[in-house]
């Protein structure tokens, strides 16, 4: 289905089987949920409940086994290889725990390979605004090796941004970082938001998810809770802590 009015991304029955025969595993049983535009969504759930293969298939990293992913009302699965790389590539930005920065490359080169891939001219000015929008003028020429974690996010993020997509897909983005840092990384994303950038997040850490708009919890691959925000970091451990079997205080 193509996607409800004023939603960037519609699944609708999304199923994901690793394997086949007795061993099979449904990563994901048949989700369905919609992403308003300009909103801050976190996925949450235990070990192995589908929040990272969620992410992928709705990125279009991945294909589903079954069911269906609306960007901005394109079915990712009608597009064949090709022209998935080609909407992936103008239409989503993906942040990972582990940054994925070329270290050989500075900030800037960084930042302009999507421009690049896709066959666009790197305008450096577009390049150096998209590393000042997350807070690192002046770092251009940095290579990863040279900045912190926070810094290095940082750049992933005006990697993610630096295409105008429709939406961002950030797997535990704050993973990797200290305290300070994935506060800094969290309220960047917050502010991208606040901007109208819709933002999908998976996180473990109820403070990140105290960030987002909306926290979206999976259990054995299905929806088992969708929480509207602002929702505060003790509500999310609390449900948390019940998902897990855990005994939860009245
Ligand atoms: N490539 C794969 N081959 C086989 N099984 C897989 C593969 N990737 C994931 N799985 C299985 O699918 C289920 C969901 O995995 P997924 O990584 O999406 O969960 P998750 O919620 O992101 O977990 P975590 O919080 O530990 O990262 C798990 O049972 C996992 O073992």
């Amino acid at each position: 289905m193509p996607g409800e009015p004023g939603e960037t991304v519609r699944l609708t029955s999304l199923r994901r089987t690793y394997g086949d025969g007795p061993h099979a595993v449904a990563a994901l049983a048949g989700v369905t949920a919609g992403f308003a535009a300009g909103t801050f969504t976190a996925v949450m759930g235990p070990s192995g409940s589908g929040k990272s293969t969620l992410l992928h298939c709705a990125a279009g990293l991945d294909r589903p086994t079954g069911g269906t992913v609306a960007i901005e009302g394109t079915d990712l699965g009608a597009l064949d290889e090709t022209a998935l790389t080609v909407f992936r590539r103008e239409r989503v930005g993906f942040v990972f725990q582990e940054y994925n920065l070329v270290s050989a490359l500075t900030a800037e080169q960084n930042v302009s390979l999507p421009l690049r891939l896709s066959g666009r001219a790197a305008d450096p000015d577009r390049v150096r605004s998209a590393l000042a929008d997350v807070g690192l003028a002046g770092r251009e020429g940095h290579r990863p090796g040279g900045l912190s974690g926070g810094e290095r996010q940082r750049v992933a993020i005006a990697r993610a941004l630096v295409t105008g997509p429709a939406v961002v897909f950030a797997d535990e983005p704050t993973g990797a970082l200290d305290t300070r840092a994935s506060h800094g990384v969290l309220r960047l994303l917050r502010g991208l938001v606040d901007s109208g950038q819709t933002v999908i997040m998976v996180t473990h850490d109820p403070v990140a998810a105290a960030h987002a708009d909306r926290v979206l919890f999976l259990a054995d691959g299905a929806v088992a809770g969708d929480l509207a925000g602002p929702v505060g970091a003790e509500t999310v451990a609390c449900r948390l802590a019940g998902m897990a079997g855990m005994e939860v205080p009245a």
